[in-house]
């Protein structure tokens, strides 16, 4: 079945809020697109012709995607009036679902984390066979390797992963990160999405993977205490995942957050700090990757 794509302009700040409130109307998936990545996408130009665009509006593109019956115009209208925010102009397409696979798997390249890790797709040779070769599929899920929250914390896992810890992924997406923790010697992985759709590509990752792990809806969630809690979801989600989050971590484990752009990491520091002696870890194309350890 087509779907519609909605693309829209945003700043870097505005880019999260209009993509939280996309996803509260209904989108079936939203992706921030940075503008200046250089990347097989074709921005839409947006404005009157000849009208010069504020280059403040040219950082990120904001794509959402909807049901192809959906009325975008009014869910967007709805949008805009449940996050308090001016509708910047948007261009409205149409994907078939064919085209969208295959758009995905264009710009879906293996791709070398570090020197030990690439990112294989199910479509692929690997370049290197004596590499850690994680296979994956994105499917309909978020966590390909090739945006820089997700790269963050897959070199975070290569440099701090000892060997034998439990790790808990949270907002598991492809549930790339809990693959990569069993490929880097973690005992156990553990993935939590609040997307069923998630869950079902991340279980089918793990089992093109060879590794056993555990993937639950927030719906159904199992999942225990682990010495490691990684969570890349965006800022507002984070915060109001704190209290979970620093539960589910044992203490003295550690926490790895993601999906924070640079103007916010202070807030997020601010509030995890209640349970974790937590700071910046590194930044990667102006996003943040926090890491701590529970003092608790
Ligand atoms: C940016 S993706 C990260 C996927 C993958 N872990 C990675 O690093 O590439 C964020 C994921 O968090 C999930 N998510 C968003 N809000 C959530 C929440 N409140 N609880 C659990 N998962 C959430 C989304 O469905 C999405 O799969």
């Amino acid at each position: 079945m087509p779907w519609q794509s909605v693309t829209l302009p945003a700043t870097a700040d505005e880019a999260e809020r209009l993509s939280d409130a996309l996803m509260d109307v209904g989108a079936l998936s939203v992706s921030i697109e940075d503008a200046a990545a250089g990347t097989d996408y074709e921005a839409p130009i947006f404005g009157e012709p000849g009208m010069p665009v504020d280059a403040l509006w040219r950082d990120n593109f904001v794509v959402a995607l909807f049901e192809q019956n959906a009325d975008v115009h009014h869910i967007l209208s709805l949008a805009a009036e449940h996050a308090v925010f001016n509708l910047p102009s948007y261009v409205i397409g149409l994907v078939a679902e064919q085209d969208w696979v295959r758009l995905t798997q264009s710009e879906f390249d293996p791709i070398q984390i570090s020197t030990r890790l690439w990112i294989i797709p199910s479509w692929h040779d690997a370049p290197d066979s004596k590499a850690i070769n994680l296979k994956l599929d994105p499917g309909l899920a978020f966590g390909t390797g090739s945006h820089p929250t997700t790269r963050l914390c897959l070199q975070w896992l290569d440099q701090n992963i000892q060997g034998h810890e439990s790790v808990l992924d949270y907002g598991c997406g492809s549930g790339i990160l809990a693959i990569a923790s069993i490929k880097f010697g973690a005992s156990s992985a553990t993935g939590v999405d609040i997307d069923p759709q998630a869950v079902i590509t991340a279980l089918d990752n793990a089992t093109n993977n060879d590794v056993t792990i555990a993937f639950y809806t927030t719906e159904n969630d199992h999942s225990s205490p682990a010495d490691i809690v990684i969570a890349n979801i965006l800022t507002n989600p984070l915060l109001a995942l704190a209290p979970l989050l620093a539960e589910r971590c044992k203490s003295h484990g550690r926490i790895v957050l993601s999906g924070i752009l640079a103007s916010q990491a202070d807030k997020v520091i601010a509030v995890y700090s209640s349970w974790f002696d937590i700071a910046v870890w590194q930044i990667d194309e102006g996003w943040v990757c926090l890491a701590g350890e529970k003092i608790l």
